[in-house]
């Protein structure tokens, strides 16, 4: 897989090039380009945004810039643009998984109150165009979102992750949330692991995972549970 993102924050996304990703792409897993958009002007001041039409509080991003960035960047390979917003559809694990068997993805990091709205509608003419956001709150740029769904999608990439079946198990493949994990000592500052982790008893650790997942997610996150197709729970779970 090959991963561009266009930002004015170049240094933003050099956690991309530590630890577990580093290695991927050491490992020629993945491949990886970061652009910075001011590249792309040719004005002394660099300018990348202007006043928004319409009146309002803030800047928006100039669509002359981000179109000689994203035609260059994209060049004639097919890719999924991808470009991070407060009012983008829900980044999620699905989302994740489905990116992970893609080529190449390019990111869009906008700054400001966001993108002209034209860059977006003039590149989903060419390809798929995914405005997407990583949660209900907001944040001052695209760059962390891009760390948060790269670091998302990687891992899930073949030879990425040393225990590649953690991928299939961890939170949201099941529709549940992760239940508690323990490990040595025993006993710590007077809690114990539960018996059950320690009874060698594979059907009964499994069963014993599987409530505590979905009392976590009933408690936690019961539009995870409510979300579930109808024979995701079995006779056992719904007598939890
Ligand atoms: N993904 C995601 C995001 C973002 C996000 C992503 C990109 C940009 C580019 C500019 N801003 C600031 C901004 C503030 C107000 C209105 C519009 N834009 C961004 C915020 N905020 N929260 C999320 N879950």
């Amino acid at each position: 897989m090959r991963i561009d993102v266009v930002t004015i924050f170049p240094g933003y996304l050099a956690p991309l090039r530590e630890a577990l990703l580093g290695r991927a792409i050491e490992a020629g897993l993945v491949e990886l380009g970061v652009h910075d958009l001011r590249d792309w002007t040719h004005d002394v001041h660099q300018a990348v945004d202007d006043s928004p039409y319409g009146g309002g509080p803030g800047m928006v991003m100039r669509p002359q810039v981000w179109g000689e960035a994203l035609d260059a960047v994209l060049g004639e390979e097919p890719a999924r643009l991808v470009v991070p917003t407060p009012a983008g559809r829900p980044f999620t694990q699905a989302t994740a998984q489905a990116w992970a068997a893609e080529e190449r993805l390019v990111f869009a990091c906008g700054r400001y109150e966001g993108i002209d709205q034209r860059v977006v509608d003039a590149y989903a003419d060419r390809g798929p165009v995914d405005e997407v956001s990583i949660g209900d709150y907001v944040l001052v740029g695209g760059e962390v979102a891009v760390l948060v769904m790269v670091e998302a999608v990687v891992r899930l990439l073949p030879g990425v992750l040393g225990n590649p079946v953690s991928a299939q198990e961890d939170s949201f493949s099941d529709g549940l949330l992760e239940g508690p994990a323990y490990t040595r000592p025993v006993s710590w500052r007077g809690l114990d692991v539960p018996d059950v982790l320690r009874s060698g008893n594979h059907a009964a650790i499994a069963r014993w995972r599987r409530d505590r997942a979905l009392e976590r997610t009933a408690a936690r996150r019961p539009d995870l549970l409510d979300a579930l197709p109808p024979d995701a729970l079995d006779r056992a779970d719904r007598a939890f």
